[in-house]
């Protein structure tokens, strides 16, 4: 594995935040609804949640509960029907427009006749952002840190699904965004790469200090991961309960042995059930 870089100068967003610093994302009573010529669905009704700053959520619930739903509407992707929503102390549009904002989706999304490198750059063209704020990690870097040094110059078929994904966060990460939404990034992926994707993104987490916001299926995953479990349930979404993991901070795959970890695994599977 590659020398991760040092965070604290490659993250400038990494630099403690005063006490009274708004939370990452705080979203009181948000309710979405779709209308379409056939029906009214609500995605999500009365959600509310906060996020501090450096923490790290996962958002568990059944397909449909709103899950995309709510990563969409903290990225300017969707405006609430209604509801308040405050990204790092602005709202959504404020926040995505500062460049606040990385997304990673289930997809790697890549461009298949660039390299890794240079998709990893493709924000800078295509955003029109000339140049990198000053401190924040470059293209190389950010490979490096996702441990895909001396692959800069693959292209996307010469990778493999997991290596494709690792691209995709270190593109997201590009700016030095405080705030990463990730939406199964790992869903298509074989158990063992999602494993060690897992063991990789808490370490990302820890280096980067960056918020993060990241939808899962898995009982499993979610709780590995997250400081923070958001349970939602089904039509209409809706939250069943915020729960705080408080595992320790450095963890291994290992964890998941442990008897408080299969506490709370039980504990998330029966909010599941409450929702469905
Ligand atoms: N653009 C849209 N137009 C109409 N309905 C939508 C739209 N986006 C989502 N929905 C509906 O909102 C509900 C929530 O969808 P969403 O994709 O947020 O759920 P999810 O929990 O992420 O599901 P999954 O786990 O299957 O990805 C679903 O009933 C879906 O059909």
């Amino acid at each position: 594995m590659a020398a991760p870089v040092a965070a604290a100068e490659a993250f400038p967003s990494v630099v403690p935040q005063a006490a009274s610093a708004p939370a990452a994302v705080a979203c009181r009573n948000v309710t979405v609804r779709f209308i379409t010529d056939r029906r009214t669905v609500t995605a999500l009704e009365n959600v509310s949640f906060a996020v501090e700053r450096g923490g790290f959520l996962s958002l568990l619930g059944p397909s449909g509960c709103g899950k995309s739903t709510l990563l969409r509407v903290v990225a300017d992707l969707v405006s609430p029907t209604s509801g308040a929503v405050s990204v790092l102390g602005l709202s959504p549009q404020e926040a995505r427009l500062k460049r606040s904002l990385g997304f990673v989706f289930q997809d790697a999304a890549l461009l298949p006749w660039r390299t890794a490198l240079q998709n990893v750059e493709l924000p800078l063209e295509v955003g029109g952002a000339k140049a990198l704020p000053a401190g924040a990690p470059t293209p190389r870097e950010l490979l490096k840190l996702v441990g895909l040094e001396g692959w800069e110059g693959s292209y996307p078929h010469e990778l493999s699904g997991g290596m494709r994904q690792r691209v995709s966060i270190a593109r997201a990460l590009l700016g030095g965004p405080r705030l990463l939404l990730m939406d199964e990034p790992f869903g298509a992926l074989d158990e063992i790469t999602r494993d060690r994707l897992n063991e990789e993104l808490r370490r990302i987490w820890q280096e980067t200090g960056t918020t993060i916001m990241f939808v899962t299926h898995s009982v499993y995953e979610a709780l590995f991961l997250g400081e923070q479990v958001l349970v939602l349930a089904a039509n209409p979404g809706r939250v069943t309960e915020l729960v705080d993991v408080g595992l320790p901070r450095d963890r291994t795959l290992k964890i998941r042995e442990t008897q408080p970890f299969v506490e709370i695994a039980a504990n998330l599977r029966d909010l599941l059930g409450r929702g469905a």
